[in-house]
């Protein structure tokens, strides 16, 4: 009788037959060298036989929380290829993260710096080179903490140096709501560029108005060093007046003694503003801040009128002046990567306090020392210079800004545009015959001209919706809660 001969005999011939290994290291070939996860994972799916050992190939680091201990913190991920040739096996030397030991020294007092040293921080730190800084960039510090540092041994002090900030460079940018000044700020606590877009008009201005103060950086108009020219102070954006080929004329340094009272004017308008990626770059509607911040300029750059003081004679009209400070401070001080996660849980139904808290941040996370800094550097918000009027509905930044010294003479509310659009309809009452038509030409008529989305029209959105419901009802926002919404507020969307 013929004997069958099955694949599994011949699997097993060939196995018999075959030439041994050259290497003996190969027949311990490491099961997860040179695999693709996805090719694998779709064969495990395709085929039956599934054992508990493919479960415990570790292709990926565990994703957690990058401050979880033994976490992998995945910002520092840089990629791998698939199937790249394998090269020599790293190795790993122990860098030490502690500064050197001069620089340690330096810090507690210990030791004085040598020349070099000193030419070397200077070059790395820009703040260095403005020994010269008026003295109002300076935040003052209490006596109290003075006195308790002055019982202190010298080697065992750990405070941190007092905030310094410097204005690098300020440009004219000309926006769909009128000109503004971008100032570019350095500072020595966090290596963050933040900004301040001034709105003041009246600097372009041929004939200013000797009433109305410049809103101008004390420490850009300082002059930085003996051998600076007029064209390296003119590139850095001191100079008055507009900039032109035939118009060249540098800045003086601010002299205390030259502040005008504003007391016939109103205070200047100024709007702290908190960096957005989502919201300003791509025009998330998950939040107003992009909106925000064009609402902000607009609001700023708006002409004020000020009544006469003869009762016969017209008010008269004065450039909207004031300023938006932009603070490095993503996703309220947590950061993108963070913001990012808490959205992916606010989608499972958490809203956007509660998703902060999930993930080990505090619902707020934002200072505004820097903010202060910037401020009191412009000139804004001083005791003897002007006092200001701050565009927010947040309690919480109110009374930091107090904190920080800020003189704040009024709130005012920030409305998002869907809101205060609601609350027309609201107060309007009649509905039109054609209302999705009326709430076309409406958002036709917000629209401005506008490469981005400053000078753009309202956010809108359930999404958005949420949101604001959750800052007025969890975090205190100052603004008229608005009844469920309505029909007629879906078609607005
Ligand atoms: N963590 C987190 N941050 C968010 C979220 N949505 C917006 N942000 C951040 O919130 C900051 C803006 O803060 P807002 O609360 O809108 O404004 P505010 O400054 O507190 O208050 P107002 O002055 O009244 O507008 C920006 O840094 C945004 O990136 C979110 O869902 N989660």
């Amino acid at each position: 009788m013929p004997v069958a001969i099955s694949p599994n005999d011949l699997s097993l011939l060939d196995l018999l037959t075959a030439s041994p290994p050259s290497n003996k290291k190969l027949s311990h070939r490491r099961r997860d060298a040179e695999l693709d996860p996805l090719l694998l994972a779709a064969a495990i799916a395709s085929g039956p036989h599934i054992t508990r050992n493919h479960y415990h190939h570790d292709f990926f680091p565990p994703v957690m929380d990058p401050k979880a201990q033994g976490a992998y913190d995945w910002t520092r991920w840089t990629g791998e290829e698939v199937g790249a040739a394998q090269g020599p096996r790293k190795k790993y030397t122990y860098v030490s993260r502690q500064a050197p030991r001069s620089k340690r020294l330096q810090a507690i007092g210990g030791k004085e710096e040598s020349k070099e040293n000193e030419f070397q921080r200077e070059a790395v730190d820009p703040l260095r080179a403005a020994d010269n800084l008026p003295a109002s960039t300076k935040k003052q510090r209490a006596p109290s903490t003075s006195v308790i540092n002055a019982a202190v041994p010298p080697a065992t002090r750990t405070e941190s140096p007092e905030l310094e900030i410097k204005c690098m460079a300020r440009t004219r940018i000309p926006t769909p709501h009128g000109p503004a000044f971008l100032h570019l700020y350095h500072n020595n606590k966090d290596s963050k560029e933040h900004l301040a877009i001034v709105m003041d008009p009246a600097q372009l201005s041929d004939a200013p108005n000797p009433a109305v103060p410049p809103i101008r950086s004390r420490s850009l108009d300082a002059i930085w060093s003996e051998s600076e020219t007029e064209a390296d102070r003119i590139t850095r954006g001191a100079y008055v007046g507009r900039l032109s080929p035939h118009s060249q004329t540098p800045s003086q340094p601010f002299a205390e003694h030259a502040v005008v009272s504003a007391d016939s004017i109103p205070s200047p308008l100024i709007r702290i503003h908190s960096e957005c990626f989502t919201g300003e770059t791509i025009g998330s509607m998950r939040c107003d801040c992009g909106e925000q911040l064009d609402e902000a300029i607009r609001l700023i750059s708006q002409p004020i009128s000020i009544p006469s003081t003869t009762p016969d004679a017209p008010p008269t009209t004065i450039p909207g002046r004031g300023a938006v400070v932009y603070l490095r401070q993503e996703g309220r001080g947590i950061g993108l990567l963070s913001k990012i996660r808490a959205y992916n849980l606010q989608d499972l139904g958490h809203d956007t306090v509660t998703a902060n808290l999930m993930l080990g941040h505090k619902a707020d996370e934002r200072g505004y020392e820097i903010a202060g800094a910037i401020l009191r550097d412009l000139g804004l918000g001083t005791e003897c210079g002007e006092g200001v009027r701050l565009l927010t509905n947040n309690p919480d930044k109110v009374l930091a800004l107090e904190k920080e010294g800020l003189r704040i003479v009024e709130r005012v509310p920030m409305i998002p545009r869907s809101w205060q659009r609601r609350h027309r309809h609201a107060t309007e009452g009649a509905v039109p015959v054609n209302v999705a038509m009326d709430v076309e030409d409406e958002l036709e008529k917000e629209r401005r001209s506008g490469a981005t989305l400053i000078g753009g029209g309202a956010a809108h959105g359930e999404d958005l919706e949420k949101y604001l419901r959750t800052k007025v009802l969890r975090m205190g926002h100052m603004l008229p809660l608005f009844p469920e919404r309505t029909d007629r507020d879906a078609l607005d969307d």
